[in-house]
């Protein structure tokens, strides 16, 4: 970690978006080891404390959590850990041809006081309010622009890329859900979610994409999915041209901050994709159905949701066990009302506890993480290529292609809590809102869709 970027190198790091905790930039200088790069710099909630100075490092309750990767116990610092945990927990399980991990480089104070000044009229304002660059982190995370491919032989190709956010690809199947939340096996939770963030006027409408569709393996279900995505892309689905935001949102759900519409994209696919005006689109879908099926990269990603089996019902019981707390669920319910189940749970072995928290929140991260497909022509004579390729049947092009997974977090142990009581109000959201209609559930949920449209 030799580089250490100072105040007068912020002029070459551009805002290239946001998510809830990361900041990420975009590098437009000329050192050759930084072109083709991207910053990821943390931010500070507001309404928190801004207490962290690089140093704050696991609870005793994560270090035993995680003892069997030493790489993440020994890290001095908790910024150096969550990259030891996309190294050495995620990419191993995900494969790491799609993941980079990144390296941290050093940054000095002012340089990331430099950094808010310049972004802020770039951010989303609720972003703004929530919050700002922590400017008491001393490193950040570089990592390879995914939306981009290397310059190299084929200077004059665009790079076209695609992210997607495909959050939990399977209905939970645990048996330590409520007989009262059973909506949960046959509803998707992003389904649900959808509902609650409506309500709390997080998003404008509903959106019709279907997470089962998009994991489904079909090329017809995938395409659907690709299609609701592109209508509505929410904090789902962006588009880049050679790094620039072309459709979708900065900063996540409730930002409109690209007003481009699958129109506008029509119009910039030119440079890509060989076809008449109006037909670009379509094909351009084709491509990315094409590519999803073919790269396999949903299927990875979904084993790896999967590991959440006890689904955060069950896993909530085994956390308190591993946290050696009495059970807050348990807790409010006379000893007749514990249901035999949640008493088997907190019987468990430490740890059986331990392996459940353990894989429910790397499941977690898998249910968070992101993708970016990213292509660009194949020119005649290419096929020394190193890059996968996928072809176009309607405009008979070849595309190299290539797919990273973005933003593989590492989920604080205190979050356990908030994932419950977070579940409760998705379902009681949406179930809420099947019972204040009037007719069947498909029937209501058509009507609260089509209200929001
Ligand atoms: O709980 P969820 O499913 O709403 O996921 C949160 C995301 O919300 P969304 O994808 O919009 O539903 C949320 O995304 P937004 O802020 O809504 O863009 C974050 O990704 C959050 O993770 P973290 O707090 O940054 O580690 C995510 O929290 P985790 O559940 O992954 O910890
Ligand atoms: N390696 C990368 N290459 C290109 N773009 C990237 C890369 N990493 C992140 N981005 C862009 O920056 C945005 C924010 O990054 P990221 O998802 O890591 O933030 P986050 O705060 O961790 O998100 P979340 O809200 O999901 O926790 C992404 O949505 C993506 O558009
Ligand atoms: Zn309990």
């Amino acid at each position: 970690m030799d580089l250490i970027l100072e105040e007068k190198d912020a002029a070459d790091w551009v805002y290239r978006g946001e998510g809830a905790a990361n900041i990420v930039l975009a590098y437009t200088g000329t050192t050759p080891t930084l072109v083709g790069k991207v910053l990821r710099i943390q931010k500070a909630p507001e309404n928190e404390t801004h207490c962290s100075n690089g140093s704050l490092s696991f609870s005793k309750h994560e270090l035993l959590l995680w003892k069997d990767f030493e790489e993440l116990v020994q890290s001095p610092t908790k910024e150096i850990a969550a990259q030891q945990y996309a190294q050495h927990v995620i990419s191993p399980l995900l494969g790491s041809k799609h993941v980079d991990a990144g390296i941290r480089v050093l940054v000095s104070r002012e340089f990331l006081e430099e950094i808010e000044r310049n972004i802020k009229s770039h951010r989303p304002d609720w972003r703004i309010d929530a919050a700002m660059v922590d400017t008491l982190k001393q490193s950040a995370l570089l990592i390879s622009d995914h939306s981009l491919f290397p310059h190299g032989i084929f200077k004059g190709n665009v790079s076209i890329s695609v992210e997607i956010k495909p959050k939990c690809g399977f209905l939970p199947f645990s048996k330590y859900i409520a007989r009262q939340n059973a909506i949960k096996r046959s509803t998707t939770r992003f389904k649900m979610h959808q509902v609650l963030k409506f309500r709390q006027q997080q998003i404008p409408n509903l959106s019709k994409y279907d997470p089962l569709d998009l994991f489904s393996g079909s090329k017809e279900r995938i395409h659907e999915a690709l299609k609701a995505l592109c209508n509505n892309p929410q904090n789902n689905f962006r588009v880049f041209l050679d790094g620039s935001l072309i459709l979708g949102g900065f900063g996540g759900v409730a930002d409109n901050s690209t007003s481009a519409t699958a129109e506008a994209l029509e119009g910039v696919l030119k440079y890509v994709i060989e076809a008449d005006d109006g037909l670009r689109m379509t094909s351009f879908l084709e491509l990315l159905t094409e590519t999803v099926f073919k790269s396999g990269v949903l299927d990875r990603l979904l084993d790896v949701q999967k590991l959440d089996n006890y689904d955060v019902e069950g896993a909530i019981h085994a956390y308190y066990n591993f946290i050696s707390q009495p059970c807050s669920v348990c807790g409010g319910l006379g000893e007749d009302e514990v249901s035999p189940r949640a008493t088997f749970l907190h019987a468990l072995p430490p740890n059986e506890s331990l392996e459940i928290v353990k894989n429910f929140l790397i499941a977690t991260t898998a249910k968070d993480c992101s993708l970016m497909f990213c292509f660009r022509r194949r020119e005649d004579g290419g096929s020394d290529s190193s890059y996968d390729m996928v072809y176009l049947e309607s405009t008979n092009q070849v595309f190299d292609y290539k797919v990273h997974f973005i933003d593989l977090d590492l989920k604080p142990l205190e979050k356990m809590e908030h994932y419950y009581e977070l579940d409760k109000k998705i379902v009681s959201a949406y179930t809420e809102a099947l019972q204040n209609g009037q007719g069947t559930e498909n029937d209501h949920t058509v009507k609260l869709y089509e209200s929001t449209q």
